[in-house]
C-alpha cells in the first residue's frame, strides 16, 4: 500500500459556533453496574457517579487503566448500554435530550443528526464498496473517494467491499463513514490503535479540523496523541469516577 499523500494544511482554529448551546454534552451522576447472572447475580459498579462536560469545539481525552470503564462510559452516552442512574444531556441547536432516558426512536434520530461513535470494529453490510459505504452518508461518490484517499486508503481499494481489508484499512473506512456526515458530537474509542504512524497523524489532523469547526470530541486514547491543538483536557477514569488529569 502506498504512503498517504502529503497532508493539506490544517485550518486555523476557529471559535466554537455561537449557535451551539454549551456544553454540548453534560453528564451528571452517571452510574452503570453489570450483573453476572452466571455467578449468582453478583453486581459490579463500573461507573459510580461520573460528572463530565464537553464544550462545543473541545476535545476531551479519556484515559484510565484497562477495565476502568472508558468504553462503558462511551457506550452509555451512545445508548448501547442503558445507564442505571444519572443524566447525559446532549444539547444541540434543535434542543436538549437526555440520552440516559431517551426512547429508542429518539436515540436513533439523535445518532443520525447529532451523535457519532467510532470504535475499532467495522460492522458493514457485505458486498458494498468502501466508497459506497461512505457515499451513502450523503457525500456522493467523488467526495467519498476524496475523503478515503485523504485518510490514506489506497484508491485501488475504494471500489472493493471492506470484508477482506486489513485491520488498518477497515479502520480508515470506519473513520471515513463517521466523518462523512458532520455531527456536533463524536465519541471515539481508540480509533487510531490499528493505524501506522502516517495514517494516525492524518486521522488526528482530520479530527483537529472537526474540532475547529465546533464538533465536541470525547475520545479514548491509550497513548496520548501529540497532534498540536487536538486535546484540550485529559480526564482519567478512576474508581468509577472522572478525575481531571490536565
Ligand atoms: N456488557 C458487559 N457485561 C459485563 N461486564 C462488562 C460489560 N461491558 C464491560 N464490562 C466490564 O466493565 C469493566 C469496564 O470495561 P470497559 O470495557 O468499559 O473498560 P475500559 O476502560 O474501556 O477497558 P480497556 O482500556 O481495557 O478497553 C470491565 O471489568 C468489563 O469486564
Amino acid at each position: 500500500m502506498s504512503s498517504p499523500a502529503q497532508p493539506s494544511p490544517m485550518p486555523s482554529p476557529r471559535a466554537p459556533s455561537p449557535t451551539l448551546p454549551s456544553p454540548t454534552l453534560r453528564i451528571r451522576g452517571l452510574t452503570k453496574r453489570f450483573t453476572n447472572h452466571l455467578r449468582g447475580g453478583v453486581t459490579r459498579a463500573v461507573l459510580r457517579g461520573v460528572d463530565l462536560d464537553v464544550e462545543p469545539g473541545q476535545c476531551v481525552a479519556l484515559t484510565g487503566a484497562s477495565g476502568s470503564g472508558k468504553s462503558s462510559l462511551l457506550r452509555c452516552v451512545y445508548g448501547t448500554y442503558t445507564a442505571d442512574a444519572g443524566s447525559i444531556h446532549l444539547r444541540t441547536a434543535a434542543g436538549t435530550v437526555d440520552l440516559a432516558t431517551a426512547p429508542d426512536r429518539e436515540l436513533i434520530r439523535v445518532r443520525r443528526d447529532h451523535l457519532g461513535m467510532v470504535t475499532q470494529f467495522l460492522s458493514v453490510p457485505p458486498r458494498v464498496s468502501a466508497r459506497d459505504l461512505v457515499a451513502e452518508r450523503g457525500l456522493g461518490p467523488e467526495a467519498a473517494a476524496e475523503l478515503l484517499a485523504r485518510l490514506g486508503l489506497d484508491p485501488a481499494l475504494h471500489g472493493l467491499a471492506p470484508a477482506t481489508f486489513s485491520g488498518g484499512e477497515r479502520q480508515l473506512v470506519n473513520i471515513a463513514i463517521a466523518l462523512a456526515r458532520p455531527r456536533p458530537v463524536l465519541l471515539l474509542d481508540e480509533i487510531t490503535a490499528s493505524l501506522d504512524r502516517h495514517r494516525r497523524a492524518t486521522v488526528l489532523r482530520a479530527l483537529a479540523e472537526r474540532k475547529a469547526d465546533g464538533t465536541a470530541l470525547l475520545a479514548i486514547f491509550h497513548e496520548m496523541p501529540d497532534q498540536p491543538g487536538l486535546i484540550d483536557r485529559i480526564c482519567r477514569l478512576d474508581d468509577g469516577r472522572v478525575l481531571e488529569a490536565a
